[in-house]
């Protein structure tokens, strides 16, 4: 018999395509931009704590040369661990290292353009703060929403007041996309978040700034899972 052509393009049953498309998970580690911070360290425990998706989010100053190397090293243990690997901002850097995708906000390419760039297949999460926002963001290509701040953000002080439960209720009662949750997410609040709506919830200090990621990443988990 004659080998199979390997450019050869397989028609997948649905199903079976959509077992291939990256998870958008419950759990989202978004990644400290704060300078001098172990990253992969604190990912890897992450992972093993239970985390499902990682955002890869480097400050303004991080030159694309290091922001690559990272998004490289990250997408190695989220390949490891199964989970799902997005970059924040810098989608030439998603596509460059193969990540399953990026996130962009307001001030970042409009998601149209982002889909555009990504590509059909690819993770697109965008961020939106009120149901008018959502469904133009649905409706451009977006995945999923980020939606917040939920609670005042110790990591992001730049931001609106925060929308608390209700607002990211409103969210997502507007759209069939998955909704999670950002800013300010603990242990404590994750829950009322959950049950207004969100998918799931992206957390920065929560795990970064934990003296125990891993621990931390898996009450989180637990409580996500329901
Ligand atoms: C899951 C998730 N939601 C919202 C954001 C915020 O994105 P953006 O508004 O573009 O702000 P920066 O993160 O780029 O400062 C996010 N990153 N992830
Ligand atoms: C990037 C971003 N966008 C809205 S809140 C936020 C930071 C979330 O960090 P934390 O979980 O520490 O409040
Ligand atoms: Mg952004």
């Amino acid at each position: 018999m004659s080998p199979r052509p390997l450019n050869l393009i397989r028609v997948m049953p649905a199903q079976e395509e959509e077992c291939l498309m990256p998870r958008i998970g419950r759990l989202h580690l978004v990644t400290d931009a704060t300078a001098g911070r172990d990253v992969p360290g604190t990912v890897a425990a992450a992972l093993a704590g239970g985390v499902d998706t990682v955002q890869v989010r480097v400050g303004s100053a991080v030159s694309d040369r290091e922001a690559f190397e990272l998004a490289g090293v990250v997408l190695g243990l989220c390949r490891a661990a199964g989970a799902t690997c997005l970059v924040n901002d810098r989608l030439h850097v998603a596509l460059a290292v193969g990540a399953d995708g990026g996130h962009v906000g307001g001030t970042d390419l409009p998601v149209e353009a982002a889909r555009r760039v990504l590509g059909p297949r690819a993770v697109l999460g965008a961020t939106a703060r009120d149901p008018d926002a959502a469904r133009l963001a649905v409706a451009a290509g977006a995945d999923y929403l980020g939606t917040g701040p939920a609670y005042v953000s110790t990591t992001k002080t730049t931001l609106p007041p925060p929308i608390g439960p209700a607002g990211v209720a409103a969210v997502a009662d507007a759209v069939e996309v998955p909704v999670i949750a950002i800013g300010g997410v603990t242990e404590e609040t994750a829950g009322a978040l959950l049950a207004a709506g969100a998918h799931g919830v992206a957390v920065v200090a929560a795990i970064c700034s934990a003296d125990d990621p891993r621990g931390a990443a898996a009450r989180l988990a637990t409580l996500v899972a329901g």
